[in-house]
């Protein structure tokens, strides 16, 4: 028997980012979750700890920073150029990933007028890419996370198996509502990634609000169906939806009705339910979801 060295990865974790653009007096905010991790031969430093082959977590940390002196533009080809250059600019890295996950933030109206330099943070979701390169190909995904949403009617939920743990009700008209996570991944590294972003956002939130909703399940079909069909560059789509459970409150004991206006929001614990939805001609994923 002997004892080997397997799979392994390092990077900077978390490196939170923030630039100003100013254009003058009017300035705008790019603000940054950046996670970087690579991997190759990294043998020496685990097996005898000499570092020679090891580029420091904290230069990973001020590389991110520095490729941003210039300007950041869309968050993949900025992560695409960071994996790249890890990768192209040290020979025992082999694969890099890049995750960014980016803060939305709003202009404020101030005595009336678009501030220059004052935001407040939005809460639309926040957009997020992962790119993968290997010194020879690139895989990107994009994605949107915490993306809160609620429909105050327009889904049931009834049908289902009932056995002796069984003691949900079935109902004809409940509140719906999830924080979206979803990830998509492109079937190449060139897209007009801005764009993909705004129409996936787009179809995910019309296919939430659009569907008539028998079950989280199938709204969640709806919502990875609608982004495949509106970004021909999409090849995938993942998603995870927390059923951010509303129960009617029973107000009897007070002699009060209560027609579906009075609901306890509750946090734990929740359904979670997830899926991918995918063209069936979709090209390989490779390492893009690893
Ligand atoms: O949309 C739903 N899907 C489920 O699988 C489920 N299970 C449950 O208790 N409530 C719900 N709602």
């Amino acid at each position: 028997m002997a004892i080997v060295l397997g799979d392994n990865r390092y990077g900077k974790a978390e490196n939170r980012l923030v630039r100003v653009d100013r254009d003058g007096d009017e300035h705008r905010i790019t603000d940054l979750n950046v996670s970087v991790s690579l991997s190759g031969d990294m043998s020496d430093t685990h097996l005898t700890g000499a570092n020679d082959k090891v580029l420091a977590t904290d230069t990973q940390k001020n590389t991110v920073h520095a490729f941003a002196r210039d300007g950041i533009g869309e968050i993949e080809d900025y992560a695409l150029r960071l994996a790249r250059h890890f990768v192209t600019s040290q020979e025992s890295i082999q694969t890099a990933r890049v995750a960014v996950e980016s803060y939305p933030w709003q202009r404020l109206q101030v005595g009336g007028k678009p501030a220059h330099h004052s935001f407040a943070r939005s809460g639309g979701g926040n957009r997020t890419t992962t790119v993968t390169y290997d010194g020879e190909r690139a895989w990107v995904l994009g994605g949107v996370r915490d993306l809160t949403v609620l429909n105050s009617t327009g889904s049931e939920f009834w049908g289902f198996p009932r056995e002796e743990y069984t003691t949900l009700a079935e109902t004809k008209d409940r509140i719906l509502s999830t924080a979206v996570s979803a990830t998509w991944r492109f079937a190449a590294d060139e897209a007009d990634w801005a764009k993909a972003y705004d129409t996936a956002l787009a179809s995910l939130l019309d296919a939430f609000g659009g569907t008539y909703s028998y079950s989280l399940q199938q709204t969640l079909y709806a919502m990875g169906t609608r982004v495949l069909e509106t970004v021909p560059e999409i090849v995938e789509v993942r998603l995870s939806l927390p059923n951010k459970h509303n129960f009617l409150t029973d107000l009897s004991p007070f002699g009060l009705d209560n027609p579906g206006e009075v609901f306890h929001a509750a946090d734990r614990p929740y359904g979670l339910i997830e899926g991918t939805v995918l063209r069936d001609d979709a090209p390989p994923a490779g390492p893009a979801w690893n």
